[in-house]
């Protein structure tokens, strides 16, 4: 079964192994081919997984369109700001009938298309896409410890396959035919995570941070379900889930950037201080943007999207969260 990984950064190296150990062939794309090539050389990724041995059957390599067409299941795993132009140039390649599996977790720029949408206009068609999503350091799944996502597809078999061919002895998946639900759980959380740590960056305690993760998860609900997503999938995996791990999580990037925020240093300085990505800071417009045009209200990412862009300071912005008028909790 030859299954090929694109984006050779943490993510998509830590499912590269997990995918070798439970027998896939792998192809591990990376854009770098000088990365490409030092993998095959030193049998790790040491830019973004320090450490880990790459499994025999992961095969490290910059061609990605040769690497797409020789799969029967593609992993996608580059972040959402790169995902439409890294695709472009090979998506010709892909066979019709292979799985796609987005496990990216944001939103295109400027347009906010969510993942799915973004490779499905881009692929060619009869390529079913299941979204994989849920509380997953990456670190922690390279080093097989258990984990639980959820795999969201239209197409029951395509899902089924995933269930199937990505389960592991601890790696378990359910699976759900809310996509939508599952795309807005992941992208808004990693919003939700950045207002965690600025929290926790402003010493405002363990109260402020419970209040935030509840309120964070009825926001979310509120927007998923306008767009046609159900209720109990934000109460799963994909929500409330993956909000408990980057809400407390020191992994977590999204968790970090708002630490450094809530303890006064510039957006532009900590970015330049980042490798990693941290899809939380693009994504806060974009879920302003669908809340917009689904008519409903976001304050907690109103409020994330004007911290990120210097116009709120971090102890305003919940000063403001703290003096909004109170109301009905199911609001
Ligand atoms: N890390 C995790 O624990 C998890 C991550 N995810 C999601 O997976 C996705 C990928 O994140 P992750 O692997 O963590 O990223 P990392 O921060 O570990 O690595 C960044 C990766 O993105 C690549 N990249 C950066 N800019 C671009 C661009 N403009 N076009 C194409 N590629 C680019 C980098 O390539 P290069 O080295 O060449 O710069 C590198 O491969 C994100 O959406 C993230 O939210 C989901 C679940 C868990
Ligand atoms: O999505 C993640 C874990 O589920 C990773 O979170 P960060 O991108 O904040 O590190």
């Amino acid at each position: 079964m030859i299954t090929t990984v694109v984006g050779a950064g943490s993510w998509g190296t830590a499912l590269a192994m997990h995918l070798a150990r439970v027998g896939h062939d792998v192809h591990l794309c990376a854009r770098d081919p000088a990365l490409a090539a030092r993998m095959c050389q030193a049998r790790e990724n040491a830019d973004y997984l320090p450490e880990l041995r790459l499994p025999d059957n992961v095969h490290p390599t910059d061609d990605i369109a040769a690497a797409v067409a020789s799969a029967s299941m593609i992993v996608w795993a580059v972040p959402s700001h790169g995902t439409r132009d890294m695709l472009r140039p090979s998506a010709h390649a892909v066979r019709t009938g292979t799985v796609i599996v987005s496990a990216t977790k944001g939103l295109e720029r400027v347009t906010w298309t969510r993942m799915s949408q973004v490779l499905g206009e881009e692929l060619p068609a009869g390529c079913p896409i299941v979204v994989l999503s849920g509380p997953s350091f990456a670190h922690e799944v390279a080093r097989e410890l258990p984990t639980a996502m959820v795999a969201a597809a239209t197409d029951a078999a395509a899902s089924a396959r995933v269930l199937k061919d990505l389960r592991g002895k601890r790696f378990r998946l359910y699976a759900t035919d809310d996509v939508v639900g599952v795309e807005i759980g992941g992208a808004y959380k990693n919003v939700i995570a950045i207002a965690a740590g600025v929290v926790e960056g402003l010493g405002l305690g363990h109260n402020a941070l419970a209040g935030l993760v509840t309120r964070g998860l009825a926001e979310m609900t509120r927007l998923a379900v306008a767009m046609g997503g159900r209720h109990e999938t934000l109460a799963g995996l994909s929500g409330l889930g993956d909000l408990v791990l980057t809400c407390t999580g020191a992994a977590s990037r999204n968790h970090h950037l708002g630490v450094e925020l809530g303890q006064g240093r510039a957006l532009a300085e900590i970015l330049a201080g980042m490798r990693m990505v941290a899809e939380g800071v693009n994504t806060a417009e974009g879920i302003l943007a669908l809340g917009a045009a689904a008519g409903v209200e976001l304050p907690i990412a109103e409020q994330m999207a004007s911290v990120l862009t210097g116009r709120t300071h971090p102890m305003a912005a919940t000063e403001a969260l703290m003096l909004r008028p109170q109301k009905h909790e199911r609001h």
